[in-house]
């Protein structure tokens, strides 16, 4: 029986959208699902406890950062991640290739890996297949993410190519080395912004036939009709009975058109990082709550939120706190945003289940004001 299955509840007529159940050994959680980030083994703020409170199911966590410290040989000693931080949901942890590729010059790739200086200490590190595996294992997610390059943009063709060639043996090695029963090892899709290197991806990962894939590469500064066009063009060509898993997507809006396109799982740094900016999300955008309009506002962040920010305090008393650099008010802020991913996700999974997802999407686009207010 493998670690990770995928339940397919219902598709929409219409569109890719889906809705589905994700098993894992750690529990299953219902899809489209939007992931908390906790890259240091903790989501910034936010107690195990408040995120099953919220709701959440599944977390992820960075094996880059996690590797530089504390180092996966004392996770492993403290019995795993779920152990270590107290966090009994599901975990995915990615496989440092984003956080690598995204050092810059300060590192050198070969076939065997890549060489890179600690952003910590300066010390010379070095991340490959074997090293990614070992560490995730240390780890004990449930969800281990292939070790790949995400490919820059823009990138020439000839680049791309020799990468994503690379990745496909890179994801080779992982499976090879990645033996834990109790994990399920997910494909990384990449190819840049070229859809004959994404096919070509698709087809030699999928011929490993991984439990779940991702499609990696894309939110990389590219247009954002570029990367609807690549995710468009990619996971009609992926297994309908696997998993997908949009990589580091996104803003409620990329959230509904990934739905749309048939992408299950998302993660983003979004909610938190805005939120310790002092800003919430709402269904109608974003209220940067140092803003003055919200100074005798005491109504709170949302009307019919039920999050323990909505519960008990108001958008006047937030303002204040975020004014006054009280770590409180951006942790409420932290509570609210992702409460509120929590139930967009929630109520688009419904109206797909509903066979109303056309109309969910329509509605929301036209009253989400992208900017912030
Ligand atoms: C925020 N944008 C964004 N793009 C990502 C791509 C990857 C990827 O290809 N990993 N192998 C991971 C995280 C990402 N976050
Ligand atoms: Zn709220």
């Amino acid at each position: 029986m493998p670690a990770i299955t995928y339940e397919l509840i219902k598709q929409d007529p219409a569109t890719g959208a889906r809705a589905g159940i994700i098993h894992t050994p750690h529990g299953s959680f219902p899809t489209p699902i939007f992931m908390p980030v906790g890259t240091q083994a903790s989501v910034k703020g936010v107690s195990p406890e408040e995120l099953h409170d919220m709701g959440a199911g599944i977390i992820l966590s960075n094996t880059y950062h996690l590797f530089l410290r504390p180092g996966s040989d004392l996770v492993r000693e403290a019995g795993g991640l779920h152990k270590f931080m107290n966090w009994d949901g599901a975990i995915l942890t990615d496989s440092g290739g984003f956080q690598v590729f995204s050092l810059g010059d300060l590192r050198k790739i070969t076939e065997e890996g890549v060489t890179f200086r600690s952003h910590i200490d300066g010390s010379k590190k070095f991340l490959s297949p074997e090293v990614s595996m070992k560490v995730q294992m240390d780890l004990g997610s449930d969800i281990v993410m292939a070790f790949d390059e995400c490919i820059p943009y823009p990138a020439d063709y000839d680049y791309a190519k020799a990468s994503t060639a690379r990745t496909t043996r890179w994801a080779q090695r992982c499976k090879e080395v990645m033996t834990s029963p109790h994990q399920g090892l997910f494909g990384i899709v990449q190819g840049g912004m070229y859809k004959d290197l994404r096919t070509r991806s698709v087809n030699e990962l999928v011929e490993m036939d991984f439990p779940g894939y991702a499609v990696g590469g894309l939110s990389v500064g590219e247009p954002k009709e570029l990367m609807y066009e690549m995710l468009d063009h990619t996971v009609e060509q992926l297994p309908k009975d696997k998993p997908r898993y949009l990589m580091g997507v996104g803003t409620p809006d990329c959230l509904v058109e990934g739905v749309m396109h048939g992408i299950d799982m998302f993660d983003c740094v979004f909610p938190t990082r805005v939120a310790r900016n002092g800003t919430a999300m709402t269904w109608n955008g974003r209220l940067v709550m140092k803003n003055a309009e919200f100074t005798s506002d005491f109504r709170p962040l949302e009307e019919g939120c039920d999050c323990y920010a909505c519960r008990n305090f108001s958008r006047a008393y937030i303002r204040h706190l975020v004014r006054a650099n009280e770590i409180f008010g951006l942790r409420l802020l932290s509570l609210h945003n992702l409460r509120f991913l929590q139930r967009f996700m929630h109520e688009m999974r419904q109206s797909i289940i509903e066979e109303r997802f056309g109309e969910f999407r329509r509605n929301f686009l036209d009253n989400y004001n992208y900017g912030a207010k």
